[in-house]
């Protein structure tokens, strides 16, 4: 078998479109135009490109952008008073403090003093416990993103068995109490589970989100599996530096029933949910209808 390639990139334009589609209809029949705010502490290269392509593609979908680069050595009191400010802020609906932050500040204290409204990742310990319990929240991008995929390849996820291999706070758990919501037996394995190959093999479902390149070779996963791919690593090969997923996508390709490449698959779908949390934050705090179709 060789699988179907799930263009993230491709979807995550279509989710772009249906934004710049609410987005428009807020403005001309509300008068509001919703607004995000990223702020971005210190000079991490990867997060520079990361929040340089949130603002560009914030304005493109007809949304307000408030970039706040801070220096790396900001003080936490400074960056609390910051985000203090942009919770009083009306015209702004979506607060995001890039992460990771220097290791000065404390990041759950930075993230606990996001307005749980305007805390578009999703990561306001609020949120968290909103998940988990079944209530509406707002949800982690990259796990949302990944639930979006599958929704479409699958229709219904019921009954189905899901692996989720990573235990992170922004992806593995979020990601597990999604499927959960969706109806899947989902297992959580991580670095210390025993026999992880005969886990993964049981596997309808496969999310790798452990930030270890190729460790999940095709021979784990169960033939006609769908494969979601959260890795990005970035290694040497033939002297190129190039980008890989958690899993080893020349081999699981050969037997999984579908797969999400790296680049291309998850991570457009991040930025993407981001645009949509957005919109989906500002609606609510209008006392608006939702978007449908962009939330969980
Ligand atoms: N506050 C947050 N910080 C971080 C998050 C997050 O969701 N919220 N996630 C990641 C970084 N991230 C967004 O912030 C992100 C990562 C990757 C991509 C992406 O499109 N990747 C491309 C490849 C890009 C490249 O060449 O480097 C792909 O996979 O095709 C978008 C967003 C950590 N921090």
């Amino acid at each position: 078998m060789t699988a179907k390639i799930i263009d993230g990139k491709a979807f995550a334009a279509t989710i772009r479109e249906k934004v710049a589609g609410h987005v428009a209809r807020l403005k001309e029949e509300h008068g509001i135009t919703p607004g995000l705010a990223v702020v971005l502490v210190g000079e991490d290269p990867a997060s520079q490109v990361y929040v340089r392509s949130k603002g560009k593609q914030t304005v493109e979908v007809g949304m307000n952008s408030f970039e706040h680069k801070l220096d790396a050595d900001t003080s936490e009191a400074d960056l609390l008073a910051l985000i203090d400010t942009l919770n009083k802020d009306d015209s702004v609906h979506g607060i995001l403090v890039q992460l990771p932050l220097p290791k000065h500040l404390d990041e759950d204290l930075v993230i606990n003093s996001i307005s749980p409204e305007k805390d578009v990742d999703g990561f306001h310990i609020s949120n968290v416990g909103l998940l988990g319990t079944g209530q509406k929240s707002m949800v982690p991008c990259t796990p949302l993103g990944s639930l979006m995929m599958l929704r479409d390849h699958h229709g219904s996820l019921s009954g189905m068995n899901a692996v989720v291999i990573g235990r992170s706070n922004i992806v593995g758990k979020p990601m597990a109490q999604l499927l959960l919501g969706d109806s899947c037996t989902v297992t959580i394995a991580h670095s210390r589970t025993k026999d992880l190959a005969e886990v993964v093999r049981r596997a309808d479902i496969v999310v790798a989100a452990v930030g270890r390149p190729e460790m999940v070779p095709g021979d784990w996963i169960k033939e006609g599996a769908t494969v979601i791919d959260v890795g990005i690593n970035r290694i040497e090969r033939d002297g190129k530096n190039v980008l890989v997923g958690d899993v080893d996508f020349a081999s699981a390709k050969e037997v999984a029933g579908a797969i999400t490449p790296v680049p291309g698959g998850v991570g457009p779908m991040t930025i993407a949910c981001l645009l949509a949390n957005t919109v989906t934050a500002c609606c609510r705090s209008n006392d608006l209808s939702e978007p449908e179709g962009l939330t969980a």
